[in-house]
């Protein structure tokens, strides 16, 4: 579904910000990525969404090759991922459901359809009852929920969360990881990039450990390995 072969990433000449990664994630798999600040946690993430490309090597995403990829087939790749910031990144100026109805309007949805999913995945995420409030008056948890359901709505085969509960509470980012493993178990493949050692710890789950650039260790079993 995944897989990277021997995968450099260099910003710039001096500095190589991820080095000779090999990674092949399956479908159905929740995957946490863990390390210190600039290990190179979300650089993996954007080689994985093709927002940056490899200075070395291929990255293969379902039946995508990344590098190969010309820039008209971007928009398509993409509809097959769903993405999950820190920072929510919603549109303060519309409605919850407007949130997340304008995902499914990008791609040109009947409004019908549109009527009938967006209730839908709001009660999936437990937003039901806050349909027409704007993310203004939204808890952070909440937020983030909003955020979820944009990203899943499309029914997405992969989930990529970028630190997603890195603005929440202990007990709101519990919530949060008992909705993604909700959403892993209907079968969507998630990858998490994060600091949340607790989270991690609460999760048999596999954990990638990366430290400066490299992959130090990947455990099926969860544990990891943060240097210091
Ligand atoms: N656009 C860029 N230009 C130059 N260097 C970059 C760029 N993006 C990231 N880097 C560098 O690459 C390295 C890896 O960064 P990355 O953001 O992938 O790490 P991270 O593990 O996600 O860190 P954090 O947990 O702080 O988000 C860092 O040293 C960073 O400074």
């Amino acid at each position: 579904m995944i897989k990277f072969e021997n995968v450099t990433k260099r910003y710039d000449k001096k500095y190589t910000a991820l080095r000779n990664i090999n990674l092949e994630i399956n479908k159905g798999e929740f995957v946490f990525l863990v390390g210190l600040s600039g290990s190179g946690k979300s650089s993996l993430i954007k080689l994985m969404l093709r927002e940056i490309k490899p200075s070395k090597g291929k990255v293969i995403v379902g039946k995508y090759d990344l590098v190969k990829m010309r820039e008209r087939q971007v928009p398509y790749f993409r509809r097959q991922l769903g993405i999950v910031f820190q920072d929510f990144r919603l549109l303060e100026k519309k409605t919850v459901y407007e949130n997340v109805a304008y995902a499914m309007r990008v791609l040109e949805h009947e409004d019908d359809f549109i009527a009938k999913r967006v209730p839908e995945v709001l009660r999936i995420v437990g937003l039901e009852k806050k349909t027409d409030c704007y993310p203004g008056e939204l808890s952070g948890g909440e937020q983030q929920r909003v955020a979820i359901a944009r990203a899943i709505i499309n029914e997405p085969e992969i989930l990529l969360c970028d630190e997603p509960t890195g603005n929440l509470d202990p007990i709101t980012s519990q919530e949060i990881i008992d909705l993604l493993i909700d959403i892993n178990n209907s079968g969507t493949t998630i990858v998490m990039a994060t600091h949340d050692t607790n989270v991690v710890d609460s999760l048999k789950k596999r954990v990638i450990s990366m430290y400066k650039g490299e992959i130090t260790s990947d455990n099926r079993r969860g544990g990891y390995n943060i240097e210091s």
